[in-house]
């Protein structure tokens, strides 16, 4: 079957499980309401179907059929209780283990999988067996055995979406773990979290009804299908399967419409295609800015455990500055970076002879909010820059309402000049757009927008054009050296390709291995200007931009 063929598959089932679903749920309402007094009417014993009794009637003389639509309200009722304290328990312990110190986390995790392994149905009868029979207490104890899978979900997904370059942006703007949690990462779980709901809401209604068909549930004279089950076992057993049908027919038709959407709902579900790459090349010349250094980096090591994979490096950024640092893949470009940003992934550590910003001392921990107001980040994908589940508006001018105290007004009068800056069409527009409502270059202009609202003192661009149209690189590029230009602030540009930073940059670090191989002034970066056979290949390997980036600028 080709994808697309199970694609159709997939949501013809998803329609066939909401109208079985729905169907059960009118039952669950109405049948109580029409059905009830009379399904508590006595007839004759263990009848036969018959136009009466058309499931027959049990060893009291209740009209089966009756009984298991009645039925349906408790058994629904319990099952959803039951799978959403499953969902709310879990997503809110997987939230937390994202929450704790890397250690914390680890050992929560391996607990979390201790108990995904171990049988649900036998903590939930245990659960049972120490909470006693009863209806509230089955609904607990399937409730309490759904919460690992959930956790261990919520835990695994908020690892993913952590590395998400808008969950970055939103840490270095200094908020806080738990909002960003709350705003940044559950919205992007929806999905995932919401196929699993459907799938457990199925196991859980099983769950509930075994534990009643073996008398841990609902006790009487109340009844779910589970207990119905229990009371045909006897009539089954002496060949009269009819009193079995009702309940086990209910059974599987809302087990199999749950199951329906969760499938629907998983085919559903559109992975985002990654961006597509694209080289960008240029040419031109600048004059190197003079004043204090801005940025001191001696003996920069990064680690992981004991591998290093930045080797002892060092390099300035002055005040004003347009600094490049280029090289190839994995040669520790971004690392340095994020190291400088105080953003490096968990399990690497990097230490330094000095490592400063203006007057911050990077070595050391800084306050978010202080970083927040030094540093500002452009990454390379404007297509994962910005949390998809959320209005452009909302998450441009978060940076100013979580930092400056800015009112919501205040702040959306900031970043649409900021957008008019950075010259975006249509701002207002674009505030109340989702991400994917614009371009590459849109977005990326908004990215590099919202980077200005705190002014920062050092922008750091890691590899800003690369994922952008090969028409719009030559724009953005042009747009950060203006910027660099009106507002004075210093770039750190990050690229594996020269042309980009012989374009925009002032001076160029380049790096190789985890080393600093040369550092040379953007006007020396020709064939013959550099010194290392190493800067010689790259350059080598770079086309001509057509357009020129350091055109001057006119504001
Ligand atoms: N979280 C991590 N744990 C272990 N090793 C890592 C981690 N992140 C990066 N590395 C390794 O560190 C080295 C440098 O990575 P870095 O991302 O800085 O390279 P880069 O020069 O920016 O490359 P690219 O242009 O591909 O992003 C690579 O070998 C990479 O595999």
């Amino acid at each position: 079957m080709s994808r697309c063929e199970r694609n159709r598959t997939a949501q013809a089932g998803l329609a066939i499980g909401l109208i079985l679903l729905a169907l059960v749920l009118v039952v669950a309402v109405a049948a109580p309401v029409l059905f009830s007094a009379q399904a508590d009417v006595l007839g004759p014993r263990f009848a036969s179907p018959s136009g009466e009794h058309l499931l027959g009637t049990d060893a009291a003389g209740h009209d089966v059929l009756l009984r298991s639509l009645v039925a349906a309200r408790l058994t629904v009722l319990m099952t959803a209780a039951a799978t959403a304290v499953a969902v709310v328990l879990g997503v809110f312990a997987g939230t937390g283990v994202w929450l704790l110190r890397p250690r914390g986390r680890e050992l929560s995790l391996r607990v979390i999988d201790a108990m995904v392994a171990f049988p649900g149905l036998l903590l939930a009868l245990v659960v049972a067996a120490v909470l006693g029979a009863g209806a509230g207490s089955a609904v607990v104890a399937i409730g309490v055995a759904g919460i690992p899978y959930f956790a261990r979900l919520t835990a695994n997904l908020a690892a993913r979406i952590s590395q998400q370059e808008y969950v970055s942006t939103a840490r270095l703007l200094g908020v806080g773990p738990l909002r960003v949690a709350v705003r940044h990462m559950l919205p992007n779980m929806a999905e995932p979290l919401l196929v699993l709901a459907a799938s457990t809401f199925a196991t859980t209604l099983t769950a509930i009804s075994a534990l009643s068909f073996v008398g841990l549930g609902v006790q009487a004279p109340a009844y779910d299908w589970g207990k119905l089950l229990n009371e045909a076992l006897p009539s089954l057993l002496a060949g009269r399967p009819a009193q079995l049908a009702g309940p086990a027919v209910l059974i599987v038709l809302a087990g199999l419409g749950a199951v329906l959407i969760g499938d629907g709902l998983a085919a559903r579900a559109n992975p985002r295609a990654a961006a597509s790459r694209a080289r960008a090349s240029a040419s031109a010349a600048a004059a190197a800015p003079a004043g204090d250094f801005l940025v001191e980096v001696r003996d920069l090591r990064i680690s992981a455990g004991d591998r290093e994979l930045v080797k002892g490096i060092s390099f300035d950024v002055r005040d004003g500055e347009v600094v490049g640092i280029v090289g190839e893949s994995g040669s520790g470009k971004t690392l340095t970076a994020m190291a400088l940003a105080q953003l490096l992934p968990d399990g690497l550590s990097a230490k330094a002879a000095r490592l400063s910003l203006a007057d911050l001392d990077l070595a050391v921990p800084v306050a978010p909010a202080r970083m927040a107001e030094a540093v500002s980040l452009v990454y390379q994908d404007p297509g994962s820059t910005f949390n998809p589940a959320l209005r452009m508006g909302t998450q441009l001018t978060e940076v100013l309402r979580v930092h400056r105290r800015t009112g919501a007004r205040a702040a959306r009068e900031r970043i649409i000049d900021a957008l008019r800056a950075v010259r975006l069409t249509e701002p207002e527009r674009r505030m109340r757009q989702h991400p994917h409502e614009l371009s590459g270059g849109m977005r990326q202009r908004a990215m590099i927008a919202t980077s200005l609202a705190t002014q920062p003192r050092l922008l750091i661009a890691d590899e800003p054009t690369t994922a952008l149209d090969v028409t719009v690189q030559a724009e953005i590029l042009r747009e950060l050296r203006r910027l660099n230009r009106r507002e004075g602030m210093a770039i750190l540009v990050i690229s594996h390709d020269i042309g980009v930073v012989r374009a925009l940059c002032d001076r160029v670090v380049v790096m190789y291995h985890g080393e600093v191989v040369e550092e040379v002034a953007a006007a020396d970066l020709t064939v013959d200007g550099v010194g290392q056979p190493y800067t010689k290949a790259l350059l080598e390997a770079t086309p001509e931009l057509d357009h020129p980036v350091k055109e001057p600028v006119h504001d």
